[in-house]
């Protein structure tokens, strides 16, 4: 089986390409490796992969969103499986999937690779963004567009303070974040929140760098979860914030969560908007958005069979 590391050199504030040639040395198997030159050059480097038609192990070198991209451009594709080494900054991915730890353990798999058909999560309005982990909208979403067109973030990347600027805007966005009224359709029914925070729909549990959002969500039973933040305070919204490390969260009644394999998202402003972390536009003025499982799956590494018969 043919292996491909795809690396985008500057996940993780920049520091992937360094990683990278560090982690290269270790590898002791043949590998091909491609390097991103721009967003969304890691969705046609493995379409050109699907087109070929080999079996082939793609690992995504970088973070979530660099999964994000991989997996956009092998959905469909049985015979791509898609791994990860995590080089971001959040790599919730590896949290909620698999990311092999060293070149050792991608050996190892390489003796008897098994992969795992796994769902991936869409928003059409015009237009469809695919997401492996999860979108949403509002005060995350403005955070994270808002560091990554920072050019303070390039220059604290250089003397590598990167995440300083994660905190900054944090506190900036939370102080003047206008909260908005958002209408969830669900087999029929509509459900207004006022006061909302933010809303995220997740296919897995993991958000934001580790906090778990959505304890509930699994990443192939054909569901998704949705969690709404909604009629709370700024000084109990930094309380919650505090639980969700743990997912204890959920049992606070400003925290709205439930299961489906539909839902539809309308908002009344222009909303910020992201896939796995992301800026993915805003969103439209009432106008519904539907979030779906796509009719296209795709293959991730399964470790469990090995794990399972030791
Ligand atoms: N060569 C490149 N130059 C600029 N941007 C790129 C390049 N290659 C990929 N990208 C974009 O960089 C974005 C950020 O990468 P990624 O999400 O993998 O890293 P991260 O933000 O550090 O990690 P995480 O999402 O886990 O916090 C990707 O969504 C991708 O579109």
């Amino acid at each position: 089986m043919k292996t491909v590391f795809i690396i985008n050199p500057v996940a993780g504030n920049g520091n992937a390409l360094k990683k990278w040639r560090r982690f290269a040395e270790t590898i002791r198997f043949p590998y091909e490796t491609v390097l991103t030159q721009r967003a969304g050059d890691a969705t046609s480097i493995v379409r050109s992969y699907k087109e070929a038609g080999n079996k082939t192990l793609i690992i995504g070198f970088g973070g979530d969103g660099t999964l994000r991209e991989i997996i956009a451009g092998a959905a469909g594709a049985e015979q791509l499986i898609v791994g990860a080494i995590a080089a971001g900054s959040g790599n919730d991915f590896g949290r909620g999937y698999h990311a092999f730890p060293t070149a050792e353990s991608i050996a190892d798999f390489l003796k008897h690779p098994t992969s795992k058909r796994e769902d991936l999560g869409e928003l059409q309005n015009g237009e469809i963004h695919r997401f492996a982990s999860s979108s949403g909208i509002g005060l995350d979403a403005e955070i994270s567009a808002l560091v990554n067109r920072s050019l303070l973030k390039s220059w604290l990347n250089k003397i590598n303070a990167g995440k300083l600027v994660y905190l900054l805007y944090v506190v900036l966005t939370l102080a003047r974040f206008k909260k908005f009224q958002l209408t969830v359709e669900q087999q029929g029914q509509k459900t207004i929140f006022e006061d909302v925070w933010l809303a995220t729909v997740s296919n897995q549990p993991y958000f934001g760098g580790g906090m778990k959002l959505s304890p509930a969500s699994k990443t192939d039973d054909g569901l998704l979860e949705l969690t709404v933040v909604h009629g709370i305070s700024r000084l109990k919204l930094l309380l919650v914030f505090g639980t969700v490390f743990t997912g204890s969260h959920t049992r606070f009644k400003e925290v709205h969560q439930t299961s489906g394999t539909e839902f539809k998202l309308a908002v009344d402003g222009e909303i910020f908007r992201h896939t796995d972390g992301d800026y993915a536009g805003k969103t439209p003025i009432q106008e519904a958005v539907r979030y779906t499982v796509s009719e296209h799956h795709w293959y991730a590494v399964n470790t469990r069979k090995k794990e399972e018969s030791k």
